[in-house]
């Protein structure tokens, strides 16, 4: 017989298509502060240098190395790093707020490296939206005017851009607050106005740079929750910049990590944690709870002969701890079952070397 554990509900996650355009796309992206700052990224002989390197031959910091990526529809993409590692040049990059010294950036399909004033204006308005950590707030306008600051540069009437405020204000939360002031709310609550404001244009991508860092601790993972319930409900596809792993844990698909301006590694939360690329990844991930990261992929086994093959079922991406239960409740392993394809079995050796630590990396 065979038993259906309850599979826990997933994330909204990123566009499976493989065929869908990817809402940003980065190539061979460079951004070198400093004299001649050009010359950089087309010297075999100077890309090769070390910051310390560059700095002492040329004058010139490459904060920006030769990054790519792309960001699918609906995904939250998170860039992690080290103050200094080169995460608010690589966002600011990604807007044109700072212009790139080399590669591409392609928006919907659009190189936006040649995009004019107007042409960025335009994205500005309409398709990206910001959220930094100083929250940027009109402190002689209400939360509401707040909101509404954007649609009103675009031109919407007084009237409609009041019940698009007025929704979004629900959205985040803070109904009952649209006729406050800034300085009467407490910072968390500034940041949802931040929020709100972001949402209000109905943007194709927002980018959010360390907007968590000068919170309090709790209220700070209060609106991590609140970022994740609000990608569940409209599933925005979302850049968002930390320099905080359990952060980036939470909120990302996938998380590229950055050291020295170049990309360390890329890839979803349970690959880093259980294939860190190299020792600077390992070093960072290794407190992390596995339990609570890794999924039934990583730990999974091949079926031998022998094993019984009517256990319960479980998906592959239900991660060790929500799966814990069921796995040493049953007295048969636990088949990984995707599609209706046999994937694995997980039994309870394989929870407990996680749970023990005795797992090490996996692939
Ligand atoms: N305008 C600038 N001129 C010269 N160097 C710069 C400039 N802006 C940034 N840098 C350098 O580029 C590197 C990357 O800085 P960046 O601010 O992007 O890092 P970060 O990872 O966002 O760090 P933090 O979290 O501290 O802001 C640093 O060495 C910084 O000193």
């Amino acid at each position: 017989m065979t038993t259906h554990t309850e599979v826990p509900p997933q994330r909204r996650g990123p566009s499976d298509d493989p065929d869908s355009t990817p809402v940003v796309s980065v190539r061979g992206l460079w951004k070198v502060f400093g004299p001649k700052a050009d010359r950089v990224p087309h010297s075999e002989e100077l890309r090769g240098l070390t910051r310390r390197e560059l700095m002492d031959r040329t004058g010139c910091t490459a904060a920006v190395r030769d990054v790519h990526f792309d960001v699918a529809p609906g995904e939250v993409f998170v860039v992690m790093g080290l103050s200094g590692s080169g995460k608010s040049t690589l966002v600011r990059c990604l807007t044109r707020l700072i212009e790139p010294t080399a590669g591409e950036v392609v928006f919907e399909g659009e190189d936006i490296s040649g995009a004019d004033a107007a042409r960025l204006r335009e994205l500005r308005r309409r398709k990206f939206s910001m959220v930094f950590q100083h929250f940027g707030l009109l402190p002689h306008r209400r939360v509401v005017d707040n909101v509404a600051f954007g649609l009103e540069i675009r031109g919407m009437s007084r009237g409609d851009r009041l019940r698009r405020a007025q929704e979004v204000v629900e959205l985040v939360g803070l109904a009952g607050y649209e006729n406050a002031y800034p300085d009467q709310l407490s910072g968390g609550m500034q940041q949802r106005v931040g929020l709100a404001r972001a949402l209000a244009g109905d943007p194709d991508v927002l980018f959010f740079d360390e907007p968590f860092s000068a919170l309090d601790p709790l209220i700070r993972r209060d609106m991590q929750s609140e970022v994740v319930r609000l990608h569940r409900e409209v599933g925005k596809t979302m850049v968002f910049i930390t320099h905080d792993l359990s952060e980036a844990l939470k909120l990302g698909d996938r998380i590229l990590i950055m050291r020295d301006g170049r990309t360390v590694q890329c890839g979803t939360g349970d690959a880093l944690v259980g294939a860190p690329a190299d020792d600077y990844v390992r070093e960072f991930v290794k407190d992390v709870p596995r339990g609570d990261v890794l999924t039934l992929r990583w730990i999974m086994r091949p079926p031998q002969d022998g094993d019984a093959l009517d256990g319960p079922e479980l998906g592959p991406d239900v991660v060790v701890r929500e799966a814990t239960r069921a796995v040493l409740a049953a007295d048969r392993p636990v088949k990984v079952v995707q599609d209706g394809e046999l994937l694995g079995i997980v039994g309870d050796e394989e929870i407990l070397a996680v749970v023990a630590g005795r797992d090490g990396d996996i692939r």
